[in-house]
Formats: structure tokens, sequence, C-alpha cells
């Protein structure tokens, strides 16, 4: 697999003192959706800010499509396009000519059928004559990514996206970044719908206090950490749970109505007879069994209020 992002004991303190970021270790590779979470505050756009070269590094190493970010600041730049989380729009130029100045920017000649396949894949191609100022929010959110696209990246950085957009444009920019990712671009995304990274991502990485504290493939990380959640409905309810049960991994909701009993996704289903077995010998009788899975959402909540 090739890399397309290396960071290597990455440190970032602020002028004022704070630790943005702590040894950040991390690699990224070509064509993958990569999604890197945490809470607020966490350090997610200190890390895209500096391999973006918008931030300086204190310590460590970062090289972007093979260029070291520092000593091969230009060509590192040139690889990667970024979609900042503050829209920076109050342009009188028109969306055609914003987004075609952007790909001059980048050193790359003018490509007018690039910026036209751009603007109709972002649905901006009958907005193209329009003043940026004169645009919606989201429509100003999608000439920040056709300005991030102008230059044909190898790589794309997107910073939460798809905060405050409505359902059009999230459907319409998931297609596209699926798209983008076919053609083998590299896509880092931070964003706070973990629904959204549990559905587009390829690995999933959490940062915290300036920590990377995982990175995994999002599938091993929702069958090694997810659990599952057995609720039996019961046909009678009960007092307390019954001392033959309370060495389970299993709680009777306060009205009485409900055992709920959890494990492991990756645990076999053994616990499961053995409770249904039980229940049956104390004569608890159920009328409804349902089951549900945890979501990345739990898996991510569970992570960072360790
Ligand atoms: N220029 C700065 N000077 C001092 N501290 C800063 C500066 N920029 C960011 N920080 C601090 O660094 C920490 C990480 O901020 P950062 O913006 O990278 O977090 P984040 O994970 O992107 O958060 P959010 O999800 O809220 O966007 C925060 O505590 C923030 O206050």
């Amino acid at each position: 697999m090739q890399t397309d992002i290396s960071v290597r004991h990455l440190y970032k303190t602020y002028g004022d003192g704070f630790q943005a970021l702590k040894d950040i270790n991390l690699e990224i590779y070509r064509g993958e959706i990569f999604a890197l979470l945490g809470p607020n505050g966490a350090g997610k756009t200190t890390l895209i800010s500096i391999i973006c070269g918008i931030v300086n590094l204190s310590d460590g190493e970062v090289e972007a499509a093979g260029y070291d970010i520092k000593r091969q600041y230009r060509q590192a730049r040139q690889a990667i396009g970024l979609v900042p989380q503050e829209l920076n729009t109050d342009s009188f130029e028109t969306v055609w000519n914003a987004v075609s100045f952007s790909r001059g920017l980048f050193g790359k000649a003018p490509n007018p059928d690039h910026i036209e396949k751009v603007l109709k894949a972002l649905s901006l191609w009958d907005k193209r004559n329009n003043r940026i100022m004169s645009l919606s929010g989201g429509m100003k959110r999608r000439v920040m990514i056709a300005k991030a696209l102008s230059h044909e990246p190898q790589i794309l950085f997107l910073d939460e996206p798809t905060a405050g957009v409505d359902v059009d444009l999230r459907r319409d920019m998931w297609e596209m970044v699926r798209q983008l990712r076919e053609s083998g671009v590299t896509i880092i995304l931070t964003t706070h719908y973990i629904e959204e990274a549990e559905e587009m991502a390829d690995r999933i990485g959490v940062i915290r206090q300036g920590e990377i504290i995982l990175v995994e493939e999002k599938d091993q990380l929702m069958s090694k950490l997810g659990k599952k959640e057995l609720r039996l409905q019961l046909q009678h309810t009960l007092e307390k749970l019954p001392g033959e049960l309370t060495l389970e991994p299993i709680e009777l909701s306060e009205d009485g109505h409900e055992l709920i009993y959890t494990f492991d996704s990756q645990q076999e289903q053994a616990g499961v007879a053995r409770l249904l077995r039980t229940l049956g010998d104390l004569g608890i009788e159920y009328r409804d069994i349902q089951t549900r899975e945890s979501s990345l959402e739990d898996i991510f909540v569970g992570l960072v209020h360790e």
C-alpha cells in the first residue's frame, strides 16, 4: 500500500505554551477515506493545518504525497486540496473566476474542462456567473469544495464538511467523495456526524487531548469494540433481578418491564442460549425480543470518555 501522508513524532505547542499535539504518528494510504474523530479541541484542525502547511509544527516530520512539508513545501501543498471549516467567501468574484484563479495559485495551467466538470459535479454550473457573496451558505460551501478540487489534488482534506449543510448537499458531497476515491484520491475528513464516518470511512483515527488513541480499520473497530444488546420485554414485571441472573451482564429496566443483556459482538452466542434457558427454568416469560448492535457513535463516546 502506498503511503500518501506520513506523520512521525509530531508535536505542536502554540505560542501561549499550550501543547495541542503530542507525539502524533500516523500513516494514511493512497486512495483511502480516513476519518479523524475527536471531541472539540482535541487537535484535529491543528493536525490538518500542519499537514497543509498553514500552521508550523514544533517538532517531528510530515510528508504529503512523498514531499516533506517543510523542505518541499510547494510540491507538498500542490498535492493537497483543503476544504476548511470556516467559510471564507466574501468575494466579489464570480464562481467561475474564483475557482479558475484558485487553480492558478497552485501553478497549474488553465483547464476549463476540469473546472466545468467540478462545477457540474457540485451543481454549481448554473451559478458559475454569480458573485460568490450573493450565494447561500450551502452554495458557498460548494464553492469552497470546488476551489479545493480546482488543481486536481492527490489528497483532499475535508474539515467538518457537512456542518450546517442541508440533506441534498450532504448527499451530493458524499457521492462526490466516493467518486474521488474511485479515481485514487486520498480523503481525510473530520466530522461530528459519526454516522457519516461509519458509512464512508475505510479507517478511523481517534484523537483525544492532542494524542492519537486509536487507528483502526472501521470494520475491525466495530467488531472489536462493538457490543450487542438483547432486550427482552417481560410478560410480567419483575421487582428485582433474580439471584440466578446477578452474575450475568444483565440489567432490569427501572419499570421492571424489560431485561437488557449486553455482550461483546465477537463473543459467541452461548451466553444468550444460557440466559434464555435460565429464564425458562425460572418461569420468567417474555413476549418480545429485540437486538441492537452498537454504532460507531456508541464506540466513540466510550473511547473518548474513558
Ligand atoms: N492559535 C492558537 N493558539 C493557542 N491555542 C490554540 C490555537 N489554535 C488552537 N488552539 C488550541 O488547541 C487545541 C486544539 O484545537 P483544534 O482547533 O485543533 O481542535 P479541534 O479538534 O479541531 O476542535 P473542534 O472539533 O472544536 O474543531 C484547543 O484547545 C485550542 O484551544
